[in-house]
């Protein structure tokens, strides 16, 4: 089974970037020919959301890499949702494995964190995955389950949310799931929202993949039949590798 909307491609450009090298970045991107059938989001700074935002041409959307869990106010060093919106930014990476295990995010805040930004209308791009020693432990499925389950215990709609399953052990170590792990953990995330959430919900929700995603490894990734796109760490800050990235989505239609 895969989810039944476009492919779906995340650059998450973490806390890299200045003015200058993001303005050559956009630029590269604006020029870039994009496939039709993928949607792509960028998540920059909180910083250069609005730069990025009012130089990208074409058809790709903002995304900001966290959002505060409810409305504005003394917060000191936050951003809320509502802010997110009056700028034009729809949507939000959570639940992010450096956000977890270096900033110490719980599940139970991450959960209310997405509900919170679904209500005003921010779309989610919500992340789960195991660190090297839980999967080493035999443990993926269980802790997948488990930071799904946060999340379902939170999120009443589903349509604008984008699960991206990260596993830590491929994140930022040029260390990439095979295209079997990677589908292995797709279907039983699939398979875990179709018994705990809903069928509907199963079959229509897009899971996309991260971990060490480049132009070389993303053309066999994408034919897996439940990897419905990726999010995209370092690769991303390159326009001409991030293009090939998104226009894997040709491999897609080819395995389809
Ligand atoms: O964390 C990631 C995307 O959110 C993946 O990062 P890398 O692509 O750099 O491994």
């Amino acid at each position: 089974m895969a989810g039944s909307g476009k492919f779906f491609v995340g650059g998450n450009w973490k806390c890299n970037g200045t003015k200058d090298s993001i303005s050559k970045l956009v630029s590269e991107l604006n020029a870039a020919t994009l496939e039709t059938d993928v949607d792509v989001v960028v998540a920059p700074p909180f910083i250069y959301i609005d730069q990025v935002k009012n130089s990208l041409t074409g058809r790709i959307e903002v995304s900001s890499q966290n959002v505060w869990i409810g409305k504005g106010g003394a917060y000191t060093g936050e951003i809320s949702a509502e802010q997110l919106v009056d700028i034009g930014c729809q949507w939000v990476i959570l639940g992010h494995s450096e956000r977890r295990n270096i900033i110490g995010e719980t599940d139970e805040f991450i959960g209310k964190k997405a509900a919170y930004a679904l209500s005003q209308n921010v779309k989610v791009i919500a992340c789960i995955g195991e660190l090297l020693e839980e999967r080493e432990a035999g443990k993926t499925f269980d802790v997948c389950f488990k930071q799904m389950k946060a999340y379902a215990d939170s999120i009443s709609n589903w349509a604008d949310v984008v699960i991206a399953y990260e596993p830590v052990w491929a994140i930022g170590t040029g260390k990439v799931a095979t295209p079997e792990q990677a589908q292995e953990v797709h279907a039983a995330i699939r398979d875990w929202l179709k018994t705990n959430v809903s069928p509907d919900v199963a079959s229509s929700i897009r899971i996309i993949y991260g971990g060490s995603v480049n132009a070389a490894n993303c053309a066999e990734l994408a034919k897996k039949e439940d990897i419905d796109g990726f999010l995209v760490g370092g690769a991303s800050l390159k326009g001409p590798d991030f293009t090939t990235i998104i226009n894997s989505v040709t491999s897609k239609k080819v395995a389809a």
